[in-house]
């Protein structure tokens, strides 16, 4: 008995003393790249402690409650003091630099480096509890299989098979305006990925779907801010963390339910008389994940599955709802733009008896691309990405960033960066116009990001969003309602705070 408890207390010792090794290597590393940033790269006075993070107006509660146009000041402030990438730490152990600039994001994009899930102080690892290694957070040779399997379901053939979808939930959106965009896009989620009917535009605001992940987004965002939460020993203790995790659950089971019910009803057409054919497979984001088979004949696992779900149903909606609800604010603040917008429609649609949207029109709708272009350039939908450098150091403009370096790949600061963007504040659609974009950087423009890691989502977003946005205002001429402020908040997503609020006037 003794001799147990001496070797369990050897053992011990060994992990704390391996333990404490790991923690003053990574100290030290961290230290080195610090040395190096500064020696390289120009940017504000930091703390030991907070790096950057109390010189940004979110680091204050009050402020990260309201939502405010302050930090968009700060990245803009910063794009003109340090237009070509400027150092910026996230507390003591986020060392990093700050993409702003297109020439960054292109030896940056074009690599492999992964997405900082390890890193003790990313916000993607914040996320790890949700999303797993789904798509967006998964690196390597799991990352590559399993994008390789799931590209097929973006695939134009099944792409155009949502029209349908995009035209029903639209015709319900358009029956409950006033209170149901963000809605719209997670029902149509919901349908043209899992098939399922959750009837979440009729159950209205509340859905607790909708509540359970803005918690969520919310909580990973406040935690960026106070280092002192980084570490999930501590985080998962306090009772914002207790509240995470029975979020993340509650999430979890939406998924697993949606799975489960897909399974299910495999199982009872796999026991009918007549074998499944494949025509009869629904041929929708979960069939093809179910189905899916590498050269090995290996499917995905079921936690696989669920991350893939999660994954998607968090960044099939909300980052659409965000654009979406950005370009009608683009457009009553852009009255001109808006009736350029609406003739062209109008002509599309004229002699039409439906209002529906058909698949050859979304080639047609010219000048909404223009206008949802510049929307997502002044409103980029996700403001903020992160790679680590993994691979070999970066050099660019003749500044290092050395391995294990963190890089902040600033979209909102990109896409207000003066050096690249005359009259940045602007609303200028005809900057995407095909002369113009014939000398545009291909990494000055990076709502999607680009590279391999880009947004596998894209077209359908697009395809959804010509849609609503056609039918919209077509039938409707949108004016900002001017008793209520708008304030923005970048969080995972680029949010209005506390909504946009819109005046509808029919116009026929
Ligand atoms: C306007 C709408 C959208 C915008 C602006 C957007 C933007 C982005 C961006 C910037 C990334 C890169 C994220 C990173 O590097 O961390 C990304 C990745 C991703 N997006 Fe989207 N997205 C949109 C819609 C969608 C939709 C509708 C889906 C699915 C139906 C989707 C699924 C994904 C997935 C799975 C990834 C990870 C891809 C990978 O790493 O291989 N997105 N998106």
């Amino acid at each position: 008995m003794a001799e147990l408890a001496s070797i369990l207390s050897l053992g011990l010792v060994a992990a704390l003393s391996y333990a404490v090794c790991v923690l003053v290597r990574y100290v030290q590393s961290q230290c080195r790249i610090r040395g190096i940033l500064i020696k390289h790269w120009p940017g504000l006075p930091d703390h030991w402690f907070y790096g950057n993070l109390h010189q940004h107006p979110m680091n204050n509660p009050k402020v990260r409650e309201a939502g405010s146009k302050e930090e968009l000041k700060l990245w803009r402030e910063m794009d003109a003091k340090f237009p070509r990438g400027f150092r910026w730490f996230h507390g003591p152990l986020a060392i990093g630099v700050t993409a702003n600039h297109p020439d960054i994001m292109r030896a940056v994009m074009r690599g492999r480096d992964p997405k900082p899930t390890t890193a003790l102080s990313s916000g993607y690892r914040f996320l790890l509890p949700w999303l797993g290694y789904g798509l967006l957070l998964a690196s390597g040779d799991t990352w590559f299989r399993n994008r390789r399997l799931i590209t097929h379901a973006f695939h134009f053939d099944i792409l155009k098979t949502y029209m349908t979808i995009y035209n029903k939930a639209t015709d319900i959106l358009l029956n409950k305006m006033s209170d149901s965009k963000c809605l719209c896009t997670l029902d149509i989620l919901l349908k043209c990925a899992f098939s399922y009917e959750s009837g979440c535009q009729i159950s209205g605001d509340s859905h607790p779907y909708v509540t359970a992940v803005n918690a969520i987004a919310l909580a990973s965002r406040d935690r960026v801010f106070n280092p002192l939460l980084h570490p999930d020993f501590i985080f998962h203790r306090t009772a914002a963390g207790k509240t995470f995790l029975k979020n993340v659950d509650f999430v979890h089971e939406i998924a697993d339910k949606v799975i489960k019910e897909r399974r299910d009803k495999l199982r009872e057409k796999e026991t009918d008389s007549e074998p499944v054919k494949s025509k009869d497979q629904p041929r929708d984001f979960l069939g093809i994940l179910l189905a899916a088979r590498d050269e090995d004949g290996k499917g995905l696992t079921d936690l696989e599955i669920r991350n893939e779900v999660d994954t998607f149903l968090f960044e099939g909606h909300d980052t659409t709802a965000s654009s979406l609800t950005w370009m009608l604010y683009a457009m009553a603040t852009n009255p001109e733009h808006q009736r350029k917008v609406q003739e062209e429609i109008d002509e599309v649609m004229e002699g039409r008896e439906s209002e529906e949207i058909q698949w050859e029109d979304l080639g047609k709708f010219n000048y909404l691309i223009l206008c949802l272009k510049e929307a997502m350039r002044l409103y980029p939908p996700v403001p903020m990405i992160q790679r680590i450098v993994a691979e070999k150091d970066i050099m660019v403009h003749d500044r290092l960033i050395p391995k294990g370096a963190l890089i902040n790949m600033n979209i909102y600061a990109l896409h207000h960066n003066p050096e690249i963007w005359p009259n940045c504040m602007e609303f200028i659609p005809d900057r995407f116009a095909p002369e113009n974009i014939k000398n545009m950087d291909p990494f000055a423009y990076l709502p999607f990001s680009a590279g391999p890691r880009n947004c596998i989502g894209q077209n359908f977003a697009l395809n959804e969003e010509k849609v609503i946005l056609a039918r919209v205002l077509r039938r409707f001429h949108i004016e900002l309602d001017p008793d209520h402020k708008v304030t923005a908040r970048l969080q995972l997503v680029y949010k209005a705070t506390n909504d946009i609020k819109l005046k509808l006037k029919p116009r026929f």
